[in-house]
């Protein structure tokens, strides 16, 4: 566990305009690479904030072609938390609001956003959104992060919990 939560702070370290962000760990369900249930989202800094460019697969699907909701509000939360790596340090969800402006389609590439809109104490009030590929926005979002210490994520790790 030790180890787990060493490595978890290397990846606070500064990254340029552009730069690939790392991912949470590997069996996130927003970017692993090794879940497979996940959606392996990407993410780079933009400036101050952070872009990706998804695509929703049949494993997410909701409505026929239409990607379900919380899938969708699953890799809004996971921008969101790429956001912390500019952050410098870590922050948990502690509320998330999704509009859902128009049905994000499975197969359509979408560019999502996110920034930090305002800081208050160990609060990070953050807002996102979703541009289909004509521009049209499908998603808007905000959310409130709180500021946690890297032990904050000892009290889930188990010997029979997947990490890295
Ligand atoms: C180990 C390595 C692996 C690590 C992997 C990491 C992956 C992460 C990747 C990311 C993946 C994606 C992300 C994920 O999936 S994160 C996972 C989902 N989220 C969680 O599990 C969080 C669960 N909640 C908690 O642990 C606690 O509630 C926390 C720690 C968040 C706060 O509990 P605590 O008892 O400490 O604090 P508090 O309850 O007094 O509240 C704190 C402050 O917040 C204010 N407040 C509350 N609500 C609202 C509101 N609606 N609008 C505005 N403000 C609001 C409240 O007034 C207070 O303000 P102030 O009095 O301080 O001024």
């Amino acid at each position: 566990m030790q180890a787990l939560l060493a490595m978890w702070s290397e990846k606070f370290v500064g990254y340029p305009d552009g730069s690939d962000l790392p991912a949470h760990h590997d069996h996130c369900l927003g970017c692993g690479p090794e879940n497979p249930h996940g959606h392996r989202l990407r993410a780079v800094r933009h400036g101050d904030g952070v872009q990706a460019w998804h695509t929703f697969d049949n494993r997410h699907v909701g409505a026929p072609g239409i990607a379900h909701g919380g899938a969708v509000a699953t890799v809004v939360d996971d921008l969101y938390g790429f956001l912390l790596f500019l952050e410098g340090g870590p922050a948990v969800t502690r509320q998330l609001a999704v509009d859902y402006l128009a049905p994000v389609l499975i197969g359509t590439t979408y560019r999502l956003d996110a920034q930090v809109a305002r800081r208050e104490g160990r609060k990070l009030f953050v807002t996102a959104g979703a541009t289909a590929p004509d521009g049209r926005p499908v998603i808007t979002s905000t959310a409130v992060f709180v500021k946690v210490s890297v032990e904050h994520f000892a009290q889930g790790i188990s010997p029979d919990v997947p990490g890295d």
